[in-house]
């Protein structure tokens, strides 16, 4: 089953197309990054999966419900973890999760034991009487990942949600993130930080200009990248670039950077083994002090095919 279903969706602003016709699913269960360049519509979209942002033409769906004619029901299935907290300062933690509550009919004695375990892995049991104008910005983001997770939602998104945070309550947030996923919810993550979102997401969306660009398995995206580099040690300084133009696998070269008179990063094609470059450097009477292959990173493949496609 699809958790969320994308249909040909549309937001104009004036001439600006903030989301060019954009169609895609997002299956249950998914860790799912949601990738692009500033102003790609990211928070657009997610904006109108939260019923915030009226689409021009199109709809999109939340577990099966339509976000505009089953509102409700839409709404009851998604949490939205957003950027900033737009709340009322006078009230203090524990009162604005139990209203947060009361605005999906949760109340009692069970409820309360989920915000009691909800302050406690979000390191906020301290703060619970605290007046939400008294935190800090650390602790505002922790209140909101409260406030959107209040009602157990099936579907929760994540937008930017360690832009600006601490080491410490990046790993909090991330090891929470994943227990929720492993209890089955599904996660929509939109993050700049693209190791984040490697070694979390399992599929990913590229976002560029409004369009959806990209959409694979992680890996599967990664592995297609044609590149990867090679960082090469020397023994003695050596003319690298000049030399690698006259190698018979020159055209699968990219790019030669020197780091030193000794140290190089090199762009090429996955097509040349460790052998042939062994072989090579051996030929031209060139002594290696140390040779490294890296592949690909979803930074790498993210830069290749937004630059390509820009
Ligand atoms: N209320 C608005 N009025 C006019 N233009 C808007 C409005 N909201 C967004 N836009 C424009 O729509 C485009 C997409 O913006 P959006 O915020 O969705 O991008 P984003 O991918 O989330 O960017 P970022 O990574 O910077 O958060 C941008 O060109 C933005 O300026």
């Amino acid at each position: 089953m699809n958790a969320v279903e994308f249909i040909n969706l549309s937001k104009h602003y004036g001439e600006l197309k903030a989301l060019d016709d954009v169609s895609f699913n997002v299956e249950q269960g998914q860790f799912f990054g949601l990738l692009g360049p500033n102003g790609a519509g990211k928070s657009t979209l997610i904006n109108t999966m939260a019923g915030l942002v009226k689409a021009t033409a199109g709809h999109v769906k939340v577990m099966g419900y339509d976000v505009v004619a089953d509102a409700t029901a839409a709404r009851r299935a998604l949490g939205l973890v957003p950027q900033e907290l737009i709340a009322d300062p006078f009230f203090n933690i524990r009162q604005l999760l139990t209203l947060q509550s009361g605005y999906f009919g949760l109340r009692g004695a069970k409820q309360q034991a989920w915000i009691d375990e909800l302050l406690a892995r979000l390191s906020l049991t301290d703060k619970a009487g605290v007046d939400t104008q008294q935190l800090s910005g650390g602790m505002k983001r922790r209140v909101l990942i409260a406030m959107a997770l209040v009602h157990r939602p099936q579907v929760i998104v994540l937008d930017e949600p360690t832009a600006g945070v601490d080491v410490d309550l990046r790993r909090t947030l991330w090891q929470f993130a994943k227990e929720l996923h492993q209890q089955g919810h599904t996660i929509i993550l939109t993050t700049h930080y693209l190791e984040e979102a490697e070694s979390l997401c399992d599929s990913v969306g590229i976002m560029q200009k409004g369009q959806l660009i990209a959409l694979e398995k992680t890996q599967d995206l990664i592995a297609r990248h044609p590149y990867r580099h090679l960082q090469l040690e020397l023994e003695q300084p050596a003319e690298l670039a000049g030399l690698l133009q006259q190698a018979d696998f020159a055209a699968d070269v990219f790019e030669v950077q020197g780091l030193s008179p000794v140290k190089f990063k090199i762009k090429l094609s996955k097509s040349i083994t460790t052998a042939q470059l062994l072989a090579w450097a051996q030929q031209q009477g060139v002594a290696l002090a140390d040779i490294r292959l890296q592949d690909a990173k979803l930074e790498d493949v993210f830069l290749n095919i937004t630059e390509s496609t820009s």
